[in-house]
């Protein structure tokens, strides 16, 4: 298998509890978990860009200083909480981000997941048409996000293939996690979670100017 590409670096410092503790959190609740919107909301026509507060701006403009977004400045921040027992459905990012993601995982440890596409690719050396492909079979990889990593995702990571995180309380370390022997963990072991809070830090490359929309004055 060609080698993703997904980099995981170590933050030192950041902690949950300042995200927690961060003014005028704006939660709204979606699928269960609780988000938070940051830098505007992203739209194909363009974003209306909104400042980002200062704790999250220190962090889009170190991760944008390693060029992970080719020279750019991050400009949006999504905030998950994933309480025990809570995930993220198999999903694709699309065009409104690409070609970069980048995530900070704070609180608890977890396993994401990725997965071949419903339609193509996993059964090219197969003559027969392959039966429907439950989601185990289309799981091929998974990431262990351990608290304080920073995930930069890009290319067929992020073109090609789905991501998820599954809802259960615990994770079992298997093969299939590619970086077990980057983490402080062994084949077989149970990681159980905790709460966690992830950081989804990206640049929206189409941006409108407010101006038009907001007018002068009031
Ligand atoms: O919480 C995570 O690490 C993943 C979040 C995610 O996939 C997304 O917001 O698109
Ligand atoms: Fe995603």
């Amino acid at each position: 298998m060609e080698e993703p590409y997904a980099k995981i670096l170590a933050l030192e410092t950041f902690r949950v509890e300042q995200v927690y503790a961060a003014p005028k959190p704006k939660w709204t609740q979606l699928s269960g978990r609780k988000l938070q919107n940051w830098g505007g909301l992203p739209h194909p026509k363009g974003m209306v860009p909104e400042k980002l507060p200062a704790w999250l701006q220190s962090y889009a403009e170190k991760i944008s200083s390693l060029g992970a977004f080719g020279g750019k400045l991050a400009n949006h921040v999504l905030v998950n909480e994933y309480l025990p027992g809570q995930g993220i459905m198999p999903h694709e990012d699309g065009p409104l981000y690409f070609p970069t993601v980048t995530t900070i995982s704070l609180g608890s440890h977890t396993l994401l997941d990725f997965y071949h596409p419903v339609s193509r690719g996993q059964h090219a050396d197969s003559e027969q048409v392959p039966a429907p492909q439950t989601e185990e079979q289309r799981h091929f990889l998974s990431l262990l996000l351990e608290p304080r990593s920073l995930l930069v995702l890009q290319e067929d990571m992020y073109v090609r293939y789905l991501h998820g995180i599954q809802p259960t309380t615990s994770d079992t370390i298997t093969e299939k996690v590619a970086n077990v022997a980057a983490c402080s963990t062994a084949l077989g072991d149970e990681l159980l979670r905790g709460t966690r809070v992830s950081l989804t830090i990206r640049h929206v490359p189409k941006v409108l100017k407010t101006a038009i929309f907001l007018g002068k004055g009031k």
